[in-house]
């Protein structure tokens, strides 16, 4: 699995031995580490193998990106049942080639082991090029939230592949969500329209915003997220570690005309499309945009979007509970994932 891939300058001992040595020109290593489930992060009648390996790459590098670091290399986890496909492992592994040399960092080792259910438990490691890594804590009252990235895409693609496998092949006006639950390999499914399938594959192959990490901390953000739970949940990380309120305005986020489409396809009224676009864009995880938090005399380039404003905390009253995120000033049902939750 690893003879394909490339060896880049932070590389001194790549895999092939019992660990390998990955420079830190920095003098400091920041490192993370997600997992992806089968099941509960992916399925395979949903995701290709592909998919699934650009994904797991892409979830780990934001949040080295999050801190502001660039991107140095990662180790791979890989636990399968002993009849996955030689064919399934080798397609994720040029999944993870190809997000790695967008995403830049080397693969520099992993473990292989059987297990009954597929897991890939992935550490990424960065170098902040001399930079301070940006945490959740430093926003102030004052600081302006923005976003770079898709918000809501994953999410609405991931209802409509849930959709497609309640109703398998109900015809959706142009398209079937059938079809597009059926189709696999990260293909535009057969009759979708450009929109949905933009949905579908940012929800298989999340894009995040790799330069916009570095870029945020040169800019001075003083707290950024990887949007993995949902933007409201997210933010409610940086407002606890930060000791502040953060209010957003619902006007500011315009929804992309890929997720417009389909909430419509989902069954927004017409009349309610910007509004059902807009709660996924507030609730959505897995897209991994990014969210950051600046002073607010940093002019910032267009690609991030002006959201919502940092506050004081409320006091320590019973009303209180600390800190939190409002929309319009008001309290909503913030509808981001946990894991643990009962339904
Ligand atoms: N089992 C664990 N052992 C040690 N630390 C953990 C464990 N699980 C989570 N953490 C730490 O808790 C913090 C929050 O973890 P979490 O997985 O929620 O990160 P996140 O960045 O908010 O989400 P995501 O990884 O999906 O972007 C991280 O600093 C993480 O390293
Ligand atoms: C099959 C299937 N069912 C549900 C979901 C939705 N989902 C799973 S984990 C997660 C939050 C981020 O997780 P983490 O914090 O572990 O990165 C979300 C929104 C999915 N992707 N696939
Ligand atoms: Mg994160």
């Amino acid at each position: 699995m690893t003879s394909q891939f490339p060896r880049t300058d932070d590389v001194i001992l790549g895999p092939g031995d019992d660990a390998a040595v990955v420079a830190a020109p920095d003098g400091r290593t920041v490192a993370t580490t997600d997992l992806l489930v089968e099941g509960r992060h992916f399925r395979r009648e949903w995701s290709s193998a592909r998919d699934v390996g650009h994904r797991a790459v892409a979830q780990n590098y934001a949040d080295v990106v999050a801190m502001g670091a660039r991107p140095t290399g990662l180790l791979i986890g890989f636990a399968a049942p002993p009849e996955l496909p030689l064919a399934w492992a080798e397609e994720f592994t040029a999944g993870v080639r190809d997000e790695c040399a967008l995403a830049g960092g080397a693969v520099v080792g992993g473990d292989t082991v059987g297990s009954d259910t597929l897991t890939i438990a992935i550490t990424a490691l960065g170098d902040l090029e001399g930079r301070s890594p940006v945490r959740r804590e430093g926003a102030r009252t004052g600081d302006v939230v923005a976003y770079t990235g898709h918000l809501g895409l994953s999410a609405a693609g991931l209802a409509l592949l849930e959709r497609s496998d309640a109703a398998a092949g109900t015809p959706v006006g142009e398209t079937s969500a059938g079809q597009a639950g059926g189709a696999l390999a990260g293909e535009v499914p057969v009759g979708a329209t450009d929109g949905l399938a933009q949905c579908l594959s940012e929800h298989r192959r999340p894009s995040p915003p790799y330069a916009a990490g570095p870029e945020a901390a040169r800019l001075g953000a003083t707290a950024m997220l990887d949007v993995s739970d949902g933007l409201v949940q997210d933010l409610g990380h940086v407002c606890r570690a930060s000791g502040v309120c953060i209010d957003l305005d619902s006007n500011a986020f315009r929804p992309d005309p890929a997720l417009l489409e389909a909430v419509g396809v989902l069954g927004a009224p017409a009349g309610k499309a910007v509004d059902a676009a807009r709660r996924l864009m507030l609730s959505g995880g897995e897209d991994h945009a990014l969210a950051a938090v600046f002073p607010p005399e940093v002019r910032l380039p267009e690609h991030w979007h002006v959201v919502g404003t940092v506050g004081d905390a409320p006091g320590t009253g019973a009303e209180s509970s600390g800190t939190r995120v409002t929309v319009d000033q008001n309290v909503i049902e913030n509808g981001g994932w946990d894991h643990f939750r009962r339904d």
